[in-house]
């Protein structure tokens, strides 16, 4: 039986594809194999010691503490595009309501409860204070255009703006999605000066922390919209302040308030909400539980952040998965090894990325010893072992 732990409220359709005679699954667990995940932070958490994935249902692994998973060979996947169209639905409503002041006009018109017959004239003559402008025309800046970037800059394009990408990472399969009306920026700042509206779909890490800070308010247009549907940490809130406070920012709106930003003027704040669709929370949870299961129960890895893509088909007798340190003479070690120990290699994968190598490993015979597990664990550089039977 395998033990799954469930730490945010995951979708039921994705949770009933675990087998219930093969899967116990509690938001409780004290030693799970298995964690599924949303936005709850894990930093501070022991990792358990049989835990053996983890599954963020979801984008964003910045709640998750990568390094130390990787350390201890556990495995974390997320789930990558799965909840994309409604983050590139809710930022081009952001992007409205960056433009046009509906938030302000809503609890506007709630004040004149009580007012009877005088509203819809109170209503007509109060409306101007709520006016806006178009995007139609006008420059959105898309920084980051992975799964959400690309379809956020299409989405805008054919809304009638001039839309202009920037990132310096970017994958085939995103660049072969992007409109070709999509312009392609040159560097940060033509970018930032040109831009009427910045959104930001990038991953917070190390990296990009800050990413939004006021250097880069600099060099943007006065009165620019700045949209943040990706994470809190990306824009620095005393900078922020700043930019909002000289007229340099217009609106910011964002999918991650926080205290001091809930105390800004001119900001809107939604309550990260970007994923919050029940199509989107059913992809996730059905993409994390079946690449949970394909890890648990074959060993193969699919659209892990921390452990090289593996797949290898099952050829029927016991097979071992190994992780270890990305360094020489690991495989001739393990192999030696199986060979006194008397096992055939029926067949073998080997792959890696950055510090971990990754081994799937079938034999030709039908059970395998679980003490083996324990010589191969011994084998200095081996991260985890583990028999599949
Ligand atoms: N508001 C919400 O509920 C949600 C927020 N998100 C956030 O949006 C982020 C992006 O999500 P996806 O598009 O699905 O991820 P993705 O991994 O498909 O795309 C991220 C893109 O950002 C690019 N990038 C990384 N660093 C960059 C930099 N310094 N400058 C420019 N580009 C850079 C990468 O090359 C990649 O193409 C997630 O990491 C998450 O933080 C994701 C889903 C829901
Ligand atoms: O699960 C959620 O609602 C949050 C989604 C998100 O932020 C992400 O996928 O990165």
């Amino acid at each position: 039986m395998f033990k799954i732990q469930t730490l945010n409220k995951i979708d039921p359709e994705g949770l009933k594809n675990f087998p219930l005679d093969r899967y116990e699954i509690a938001s409780e667990f004290s030693n799970p194999d298995g964690i599924i995940v949303r936005s709850m932070k894990m930093h501070d958490m022991k990792l358990p010691g049989n835990l053996k994935a983890i599954a963020r249902a979801g984008a964003g692994v910045n709640n998750i503490p990568i390094d130390k998973c990787t350390n201890q060979g556990v495995v974390v996947f997320n789930t990558p595009g799965a909840n994309a169209h409604a983050v590139k639905e809710l930022t081009i409503a952001g992007l409205l309501l960056a433009s046009r002041d509906v938030a302000g006009g809503i609890e506007w018109a709630k004040t004149l409860i009580g007012q009877g017959d005088q509203v819809p004239a109170l209503i007509e003559a109060g409306k101007n204070n709520f006016a806006g402008q178009e995007i139609r025309g006008k420059t959105l800046a898309v920084i980051g255009l992975g799964a959400i970037g690309v379809l956020v800059a299409n989405a805008a394009q054919a809304l009638g703006m001039k839309v202009l990408g920037y990132d310096p990472f970017i994958s085939v399969k995103h660049a072969w999605k992007l409109s070709r009306n999509v312009g392609r920026a040159e560097g940060m700042e033509s970018l930032l000066a040109n831009a009427d509206y910045v959104t930001l779909q990038i991953p917070l890490s190390d990296e990009t922390k800050n990413f939004i800070n006021k250097d880069k308010f600099k060099m943007m247009k006065d009165g620019v919209r700045l949209l943040n549907f990706a994470r809190g940490g990306l824009v620095n809130n005393t900078d922020l302040a700043a930019a909002i406070e000289s007229g340099k920012v217009a609106r910011y709106v964002t999918d991650f308030p926080d205290e001091g930003t809930l105390k800004m003027d001119k900001v809107i704040s939604i309550p990260h909400l970007g994923a919050s669709t029940a199509e989107s929370e059913t992809n996730c949870a059905i993409m994390a539980v079946d690449q949970m299961r394909e890890f648990l129960e074959n060993g193969n890895i699919i659209n892990s952040v921390n452990f090289p893509a593996a797949e290898m088909e099952h050829t029927g007798g016991a097979r071992i998965i190994v992780a270890n340190k990305n360094i020489p003479n690991m495989v001739s070690q393990i192999s030696t090894l199986l060979a006194t120990e008397g096992y055939n290699i029926a067949n073998m994968l080997n792959r890696n990325k950055a510090e971990i190598a990754y081994n799937i490993i079938d034999v030709d015979r039908k059970q395998a010893d679980p003490a083996l597990a324990d010589k191969i664990a011994a084998i200095s550089g081996v991260i985890m072992v583990r028999i599949i039977q």
